[in-house]
């Protein structure tokens, strides 16, 4: 695997950012018919000539060991495309080697030669931070709501994305997904600006009339242009590295730390103590660091 990785790594440092992949995550609360619209999105994409593999990130399958969907049958169509890959949610350790394997996986399979990744989130939680990490774009994908609310999302989650895409758009839903269109370009009107020169749009698609899925995609390149020649993907990917390097690098350091003669016992203590306000958290930390270097000689 790591072998793998390598070579993947230094196929993609010699091609030129044209032939970057697009690097796509979906994140939206349940029932806004995300399995749908990436079956059908990814089924426009592969009309299209592209090769797209998607990859789905769900924390919860870390505990239940595998997951809980069964996403062959969420995409039937897609599974059978010969130009698609579809990967359930790996199931290794904790959110932190779920999403370590998913970072390696976006990797290997644009070395594979899929041009389009998409990472979607499943079940809620740290996982969509996590995945805003790991894309060039991240979309938030949403239902027609029935009110003005912003449908109890979480507002970090509205200001992390690029673009939001409001589904089913059709039939009796449609008056109320024009509303919600027209609710969320009102409140990211005074959003600041993630990006030099994009303003977050909110596009309107339906995933059974497939209807708004091209311009979707037009306005997903054009966004990917913008950002290359503005050199802010390049940018954005680099710090990207940089914090996927920290975040395991933290991992790692935890790991041995736990794994170091009694430790876990003695934090456990420390916890304890820290709970009870025996100990502040600032003079425990130093104290366990202390007996940890202790330990290391
Ligand atoms: N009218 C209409 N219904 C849709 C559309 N997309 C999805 N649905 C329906 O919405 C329901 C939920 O869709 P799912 O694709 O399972 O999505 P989800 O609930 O977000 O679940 P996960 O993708 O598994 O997270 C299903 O009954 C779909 O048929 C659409 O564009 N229009």
């Amino acid at each position: 695997m790591d072998l793998l990785l390598k070579d993947a790594a230094e196929n993609l440092t010699c091609l030129g950012p044209d032939s970057l992949s697009m690097r796509i995550g979906l994140s939206g609360p349940p029932g806004a018919g995300k399995s749908t619209f990436i079956e059908k999105f990814g089924k426009h994409l592969t009309g299209c000539g592209h090769r797209v593999a998607v990859l789905a990130v769900d924390p919860s399958s870390a505990t239940t060991g595998g997951s809980i969907l069964g996403d062959k049958t969420r995409m039937p169509e897609l599974t059978v495309d010969p130009s698609a890959y579809i990967r359930p949610s790996p199931a290794r350790g904790h959110l932190g080697g779920v999403t370590r394997s998913t970072n390696e996986a976006i990797v290997l399979c644009e070395a594979a030669g899929y041009d389009v990744v998409i990472v979607e989130t499943v079940g809620v939680g740290q996982s969509e931070i996590s995945v805003a990490d790991m894309v060039d774009l991240f979309g938030l994908i949403i239902a027609p709501a029935g009110g003005d609310e912003l449908q109890g999302l979480k507002k970090g989650i509205v200001e992390m994305c690029d673009m939001v895409i409001v589904n089913k758009s059709d039939g009796d839903l449609l008056p109320a997904a024009m509303r919600t269109q027209a609710d969320y370009l009102s409140s990211l009107k005074y959003a600041r600006p993630r990006w030099r020169d994009w303003r977050v749009p909110v596009l309107r698609v339906s995933s059974v009339t497939c209807e708004g899925l091209e311009k979707l995609w037009a306005t997903m390149t054009s966004y990917r242009k913008l950002m290359l020649t503005s050199g802010q993907l390049l940018q954005r990917r680099r710090e990207q590295q940089r914090t996927w390097l920290h975040s395991h690098l933290q991992e790692a350091v935890m790991t041995e730390f736990m794994n170091t003669g009694g430790m876990a016992a003695v934090l456990a203590d420390m916890e304890k103590k820290v709970s009870a306000g025996i100990v502040t958290p600032g003079n425990a930390c130093d104290e366990l660091v202390l007996k940890y270097k202790q330990l290391l000689k």
